[in-house]
């Protein structure tokens, strides 16, 4: 995105956050959280900090907060934690800002915009004093989302990712399931409906922003604030099309292999196996068949100066 201009934001009064946390994601990240709301309170920010007990609650908590009350939500968490604050927040016209303290296992948003996780200096004077910009959001079968929404085995292995391994081992955890699935998976193939044309692959992503998984380009042309879905849609099957996708990513040449079409549009449907799932910013969110589309809401993400 294009760097906004800092000094309104500087020159407002301090602010009032709600930041909502999520003690699940991660790995260990409590003294980052402890730290950040302590740059926070020092740089005069008003901080209530409300903590999830379980799935939902943070999405509940951002449906609670008006702007009357807070400038800012931040969702303390991973991408999982963002989406459900988004969802909340969408529900009511009077939103404050959406900020982010990055504790999670990919941190895809927080690479989106600039932040580095395990700095809380930049964390905290992003949310204290960054300004912000108007982000545009994905819907799949009307449910929001920030990143991405993505079928086929990306979202098999979001559904069957061991959660004990993940807090223990991180993104490895992906790449062990990713592999098992390799295997046993079926690769059955989607078809994505897209201006007026039909595509088949058996993998589709529909990104919001660039990154895919960590710091990899899967499509160089999305930004946050553009209201466009580009949809990455991969052909290959089998244990030969995982490999040859799972190395191309962190290469960041995903979008340069000759089969891989990476295609614009307002809206699209994925076709393919009844209820198979799809999965939105990391978490299952919807079944197929989905339609996905940018949505009429948008929120304001604070950002790095
Ligand atoms: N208190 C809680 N107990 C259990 N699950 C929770 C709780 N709070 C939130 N969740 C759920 O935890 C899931 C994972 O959270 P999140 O994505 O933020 O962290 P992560 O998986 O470690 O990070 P990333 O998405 O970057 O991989 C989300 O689906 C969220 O809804």
């Amino acid at each position: 995105m294009d760097s906004p201009t800092p000094d309104a934001a500087r020159a407002e009064r301090a602010r009032r956050v709600l930041v909502i946390y999520n003690p699940t994601a991660g790995r260990k990240r409590g003294k980052r959280l402890t730290d950040t709301l302590a740059l926070l309170r020092a740089k005069g920010c008003e901080v209530v900090e409300r903590r999830t007990t379980r799935r939902g609650d943070a999405e509940e908590f951002a449906r609670d907060a008006s702007s009357d009350d807070f400038d800012v939500v931040v969702a303390a968490g991973g991408d999982g934690t963002v989406n459900e604050v988004i969802n909340g927040m969408v529900s009511r016209p009077d939103r404050p800002r959406l900020a982010v303290i990055p504790l999670g296992t990919a941190n895809v948003l927080a690479l989106e915009i600039g932040l580095d996780p395990k700095d809380a200096e930049q964390v905290s004077d992003t949310i204290a004093h960054g300004p912000s910009r108007t982000v545009h959001l994905g819907l799949a079968n009307g449910r929001h989302f920030l990143l991405m929404a993505g079928a086929g085995l990306d979202a098999h292995v979001v559904e069957g990712v061991n959660v004990a391994l993940k807090r223990h081992a991180g993104k490895l955890a992906y790449v062990v399931e990713s592999v098992r699935q390799a295997f046993g998976y079926d690769f059955p193939e989607l078809q994505i409906r897209a201006n007026g044309q039909t595509y088949e692959g058996r993998m589709a992503v529909a990104c919001r922003g660039r990154f895919y998984g960590g710091p990899f380009v899967a499509a160089p042309d999305a930004r946050l604030d553009r209201p466009k879905l580009e949809v990455c849609i991969l052909p290959k099957s089998g244990v030969g099309g995982v490999v040859r996708y799972g190395l191309a990513l962190p290469m960041n040449k995903l979008a340069e292999l000759p089969e891989v079409q990476v295609v614009s549009a307002d809206s699209i449907t994925i076709l393919g196996p009844r209820g198979a799932p799809l999965q939105g910013d990391g978490d299952i969110v919807a079944r197929l068949p989905a339609e996905i589309s940018i949505a009429s809401e948008t929120v304001e993400l604070v950002m790095p100066e």
